[in-house]
């Protein structure tokens, strides 16, 4: 047992995110294909008096330091299941974008977790983490496995996926988040009155992620909470229009948004999509990362 432990975890994209119907509880079914990509957060764990939330970052302004942390979150729900005292130091170091669509709290909050379990050596199991992770929010048991992995329920429910080779995206950071649950609002009132089928994972897509064909997998990408971003943040038009006039296979935006994602034909390709977005003034940062990539691991 060492007096620190440091995690490092990775952002998510949703290559695929079908939405059902609200459900009662408030939530919405989903087939959610995520991929974990290597823009990551880092976070470090040592012994305190007591619980203590710090974050160094270009976004750090925006992140709570206080209980509602998802890493704090974490800390506390693990330090409760084991009869411990919570008393940790976290200090995440964030380059995930804040509010962005890419799970950079619920990163933290798989990462602190991890952290937090080797540090006091409690050993939990890995289904008692992810236990640990659905309670604390429906992206949360992702970021724990990384990798490729199929979402159902809200998401949180995880059949890990083939990904065959090296994809290469380019990330176009918005000025300012989105809500998710306003994103999802949206996505209801948009559709008020429609029929919503249930929502499945695309064969196609599937095989494209499994054989590690950028081409066909850039034709399949697909996200129904695309609109409800758009209608909330009309200007992620013009960042999508951009991102494909530069060269890009297809652009999409990450989960709820307001990050837009690039799919790239290479890596020399996404440079110049990259260098492009930022120069056509579209955006705050355009940042190239490639997927897949591992979920939370001790560094
Ligand atoms: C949309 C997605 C796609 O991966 O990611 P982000 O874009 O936020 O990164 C996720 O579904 C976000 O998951 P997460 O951010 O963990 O959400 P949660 O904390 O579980 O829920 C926050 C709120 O989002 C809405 N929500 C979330 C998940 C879901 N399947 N249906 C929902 O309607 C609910 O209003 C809920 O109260
Ligand atoms: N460790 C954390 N990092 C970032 N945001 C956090 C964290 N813990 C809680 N939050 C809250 O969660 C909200 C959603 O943040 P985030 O997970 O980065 O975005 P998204 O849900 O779009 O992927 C933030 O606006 C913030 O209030």
């Amino acid at each position: 047992m060492s007096a620190t432990v440091t995690v490092r975890v990775p952002a998510k994209v949703n290559v695929q995110l079908a939405v059902g119907a609200a459900r009662p509880d408030g939530f919405h079914d989903l087939a959610n294909v995520f991929l974990a990509v290597g823009l990551y957060d880092e976070v470090t764990v040592t012994e305190s008096d007591e619980l203590r939330v710090t974050c160094a970052g270009p976004d750090a302004g925006q992140v709570p330091l206080d209980r509602t942390n998802l890493a704090a979150r974490a800390a506390l729900a693990l330090a409760e299941r084991y009869g411990r005292r919570p008393g940790v130091h976290l200090h995440i170091a964030k380059d995930i974008p804040v509010a962005g669509g890419m799970a950079g709290g619920s990163a933290d909050g798989a990462a602190a977790l991890v952290a937090c379990d080797a540090l006091w050596g409690t050993n939990a199991s890995r289904e008692e983490l992810l236990d640990i992770c659905a309670e604390l929010g429906s992206d949360v048991p992702f970021s724990l496995v990384g990798g490729a992995a199929l979402g159902t329920g809200r998401g949180e429910k995880l059949r890990p996926l083939e990904a065959g080779g090296t994809f290469h995206w380019v990330f176009a950071m918005a000025d300012g988040g989105l809500s998710t649950p306003a994103v999802f609002r949206e996505f209801d009132r948009l559709n008020e009155g429609v029929r919503i089928p249930g929502p499945t994972a695309s064969d196609e897509l599937l095989a494209a992620l499994a054989k590690g064909d950028a081409h066909t997998l850039a034709g399949a990408l697909s996200n129904d909470l695309q609109p409800a971003a758009l209608s909330l943040r009309p200007s992620l038009a013009d960042t999508l229009a951009a991102g494909r006039a530069a060269g890009a296979l297809a652009g999409l935006v990450s989960g709820s948004g307001p990050t837009t994602a690039f799919l790239a034909a290479d890596a020399e390709s996404a440079t110049a999509v990259a260098r492009a977005l930022l120069a056509s003034g579209t955006c705050r940062a355009a940042r190239v990362a490639e997927s897949p990539a591992v979920g939370a691991t001790v560094v």
